[in-house]
């Protein structure tokens, strides 16, 4: 599979939802696969949260693949012997395109909380002007999983005729005060962590000694993406050998598991990038500025493919359902497919039970063929 990472700037100012505006801004960006002649085999993969642009394939110096690596790939449900694929990392995140610790061209230092707050159409939109530089007007698929997934039904609604196929797995059209509350404990504990400085830490010191607000909030994060199941095969009421089971802070295995995936988390992620994408997500509304959420779906012109995952507890089920039921009731239904698929790993499960839903796709990505 050939994959390319590229940064494209543009000189020019990207007008927010919110009214304000960067300046200009930068987009990181790799893509999978070869451009055909008449640009019409692309498939745009939108990445979550904690993602980033590299979504396949994997470098020399890395441990492991791209985090959708077992679905893009030579042969693979998103087939890149056929397809062109572009993932870009989001405005606001850490890796690479436009974020808090860019350089801010008015003050010559970086943004930090002078930031804008970035939603769902803002990061769309900037995509948009990527695709338009590279000459890309339409896709065959857009595709993407939670945050990925609400930039999916973004592209559905905002752009109707941009792709034929919209394919959105464990979203939601609007997120639930559930998830806003437990986005809450990652911002109070970032907030108020020292290290934070409130947006004035010094990279060295995350570097060197971490920040536990962040950890906290990841773990907190951790407990929703995961599941009950997963944590009773995975760990049982094992207790790690080397700790003493009356020792106050002796622990479990799933508590290790907690403790080396939350406080190594910082290491790569940016708390800044944090705060400001959990605003992106609570704000999520794709029916805001419209009477109703109708009034939304109703814009959209590609088919609309729904993956629900049965143990998902941060986007439930009947939040798939909801959109599902909408369309119907619009008089789509050929327009509506929805999948739930009966899933161990929770909300992860778009990212870890690709063998259950690879199939699915490969057969919605056939109706072009
Ligand atoms: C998605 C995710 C949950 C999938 O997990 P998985 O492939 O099933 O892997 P596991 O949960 O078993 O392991 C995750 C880590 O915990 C470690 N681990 C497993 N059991 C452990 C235990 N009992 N104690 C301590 N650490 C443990 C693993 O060694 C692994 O470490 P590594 O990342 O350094 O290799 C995980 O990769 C993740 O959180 N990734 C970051 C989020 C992400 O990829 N986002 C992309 C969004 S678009
Ligand atoms: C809300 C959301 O995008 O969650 C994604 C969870 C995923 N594990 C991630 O860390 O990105």
């Amino acid at each position: 599979m050939k994959i390319e990472t590229k940064v494209e700037k543009f000189n020019e100012p990207l007008y927010l939802e919110s009214g304000r505006l960067l300046e200009s801004f930068e987009l990181i960006y790799e893509t999978y696969g070869e451009l055909n002649k008449d640009k019409s085999n692309v498939i745009i993969v939108c990445h979550a949260l904690s993602g980033s642009h590299h979504a396949a394939g994997r470098y020399a110096d890395e441990a492991k693949p791209g985090w959708w690596d077992k679905f893009i790939g030579d042969g693979k449900a998103i087939d890149t012997t056929k397809y062109f694929v572009i993932c870009s990392n989001t405005i606001g995140s850490s890796y690479g395109s436009t974020n808090p610790l860019s350089i801010n061209p008015s003050t010559k230092i970086e943004y930090r909380l002078k930031f804008p707050v970035i939603t769902i159409s803002d990061i769309v939109k900037a995509q948009m002007k990527l695709y338009e530089r590279l000459g890309i007007k339409n896709a065959v698929a857009v595709v993407g999983g939670s945050m990925g997934g609400m930039q999916a039904l973004c592209y559905s609604i905002e752009y109707p005729t941009f792709a034929k196929h919209i394919i959105a797995l464990a979203t939601t059209a609007y997120t639930r005060p559930w998830v806003i509350g437990i986005n809450k404990i990652a911002i109070e504990a970032i907030r108020h962590d020292k290290i934070f400085n409130n947006g004035n830490y010094k990279k060295e010191d995350l570097k060197a000694l971490g920040l536990p607000g962040l950890a906290v909030g990841r773990m907190a994060g951790l407990m929703m993406y995961l599941s009950p199941n997963l944590f009773k095969n995975k760990f049982g009421r094992d207790y790690v050998t080397t700790d003493g089971l009356y020792e106050l802070f002796g622990r479990f295995e799933v508590e290790k598991y907690l403790e080396y995936n939350s406080y190594s988390f910082p290491k790569f992620f940016d708390p800044l990038s944090y705060l400001y994408i959990c605003k992106t997500i609570n704000i999520f509304d794709a029916g805001r500025n419209k009477d109703k959420l109708e009034d939304s779906f109703d814009k959209i012109q590609a088919k609309l493919h729904l993956i629900a995952f049965s143990d998902d507890m941060l986007f439930f089920p009947e939040e798939m359902e909801e959109i599902r039921d909408i369309m119907i009731k619009l008089g789509r239904k050929n327009q509506v497919t929805y999948k739930l698929i009966n899933s161990n790993s929770g909300h992860d499960s778009f990212l870890v039970e690709v063998e259950k839903f690879q199939d699915y796709v490969k057969d919605i990505l056939k109706d072009n063929e």
